[in-house]
């Protein structure tokens, strides 16, 4: 069942309604691309995707570059986008975009850092 292939506005729904904004439909995928401080950022942003992607057992097409990092999400063994993709990229936003809630003991990185 979670391999069953989603069209485009079936994508494009369960995206808004997960509030992944930022996550487009392009082709045969889900592409996000994230804005990086500079080299060693967009090489920690990518290691934290890899470890969700092997954790999920799903594994995302990245392109790193010294200030953007570009996530692509495809079903490879369906030949398109599926609820894998969805899911995946729901938890890659959710852990990718976390800081500290205001008043938390924590302070939160106080530079650009990923968006
Ligand atoms: C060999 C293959 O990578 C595995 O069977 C799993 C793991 N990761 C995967 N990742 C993605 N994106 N698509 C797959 O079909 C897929 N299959």
């Amino acid at each position: 069942m979670s391999d069953v292939l989603l069209d485009h506005d079936q994508v494009r729904a369960l995206l808004d309604e997960a509030g992944l904004t930022a996550w487009k439909v392009v082709e045969n995928a889900l592409e996000r691309t994230f804005a990086t401080e500079g080299w060693p950022t967009s090489l920690l942003l990518t290691n934290a995707i890899g470890y969700i992607c092997e954790a999920a057992w799903h594994h995302a097409d990245i392109h790193v570059s010294y200030n953007r990092v570009v996530v692509h999400l495809t079903t490879h063994s369906a030949g398109g986008i599926t609820m894998k993709d969805v899911e995946l990229a729901r938890k890659i936003e959710e852990i990718t975009m976390w800081r500290p809630a205001e008043g938390a003991a924590l302070s939160g990185i106080q530079r650009p850092f990923v968006s």
